[in-house]
């Protein structure tokens, strides 16, 4: 329909990239591009990083637009209309079916499906696909894809980059398959023409809730940085994703952990004290004492 608003839904995994991906796309985006964030984590952390020149943002947080929030992806795509964008960004969150999220824009005849694209991390998509928890879903996730990318290409090494992509050409055959690290999208690819998705029969199974947890740590007094990485170090398996301000002694920094590895970065947190979201496999994570809090 002309005049139909075009949407892009970026998805993946819990910290494949996707909210990196989403600040390179805004950076060179039409002015009045609406961004959309669901974060599965009852904080929205990814919400304060992007970085969006108009104030068009609408955050989606605690649960998966896909399958379980009482206000799901249509009304959030119908406040997002209602601000008059020239384009909307979806960031999906990490454990949702991005394709359950673009079957919105094929059925709103004032949106237009414009692009899927769905990151995996290199170095992680060979052991989620083995993982009896999550597995499924990390494979539904590439079931609406017109673009993959295998993001983390840096951090991986040769073997698990040819690893991942071996699986990739099984679970999302036909897709380009673009190698990025920090999501360096070649921007020609934005303009890659969609495959044509069409909604697709109700998947039987159910919501992302049953499977994953989220939890959450306000702390108001600072921490120990080298306690803190100590107990980083320790945190379960189970505890796939962990990020927010952490306040430290010397400062706040920002807590990026994704699968056993971290990063912390100093910089001006949005509030004070200690704010952290997980979300992990089974049930919700105490992270005071998993953080040796206490
Ligand atoms: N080394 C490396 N780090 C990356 C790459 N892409 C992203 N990161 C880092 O990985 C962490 C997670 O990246 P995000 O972009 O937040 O991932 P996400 O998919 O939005 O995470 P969730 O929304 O929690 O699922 C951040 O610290 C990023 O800076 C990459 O290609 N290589």
């Amino acid at each position: 329909m002309s005049g139909a608003v075009p949407v892009t839904v970026v998805g993946g995994f819990l910290g494949s990239g996707k909210t990196t991906l989403m600040n390179r796309i805004l950076a060179a985006a039409p002015p009045r591009t609406a961004v959309l964030v669901n974060d599965f984590g009852d904080l929205n952390v990814d919400a304060g990083l992007i970085a969006s020149a108009d104030d068009l943002t609408f955050e989606l947080s605690g649960g998966c637009i896909c399958c379980s929030m009482a206000e799901g992806i249509g009304p959030a795509l119908d406040r997002a209309l209602a601000s008059g964008p020239k384009a909307i960004l979806i960031e999906a969150s990490g454990v949702a079916e991005p394709r359950r999220i673009a079957e919105f824009a094929l059925l709103d005849p004032a949106l237009s499906l414009h692009l899927v694209i769905v990151l995996a991390h290199a170095a992680e998509l060979p052991g989620l696909l083995d993982d009896p928890l999550v597995g499924d879903t990390v494979v539904r996730q590439f079931d609406g894809a017109d673009l993959v990318l295998l993001n983390h290409a840096d951090a991986a090494g040769e073997a698990l980059v040819s690893k991942a992509a071996t699986a990739l050409r099984r679970i999302a055959p036909g897709r380009p398959v673009v190698r990025t690290s920090h999501a360096a999208l070649p921007p020609e690819l934005l303009a890659l023409p969609g495959r044509g998705l069409t909604v697709a029969p109700p998947v039987p199974d159910g919501r992302h809730e049953d499977v994953f947890s989220r939890s959450r740590l306000d702390w108001e007094a600072p921490l120990d940085a080298a306690e803190l990485e100590r107990a980083l170090g320790r945190l379960p398996r189970s505890l796939l994703r962990l990020k927010g301000w952490v306040a430290l002694q010397g400062g706040a920094a920002l807590l990026q952990y994704v699968a056993g590895r971290w990063t912390l970065t100093p910089g001006d947190a949005p509030h004070s004290g200690t704010r952290l979201v997980g979300i992990g496999t089974g049930p919700a994570h105490d992270l005071a004492t998993l953080l040796a809090l206490g």
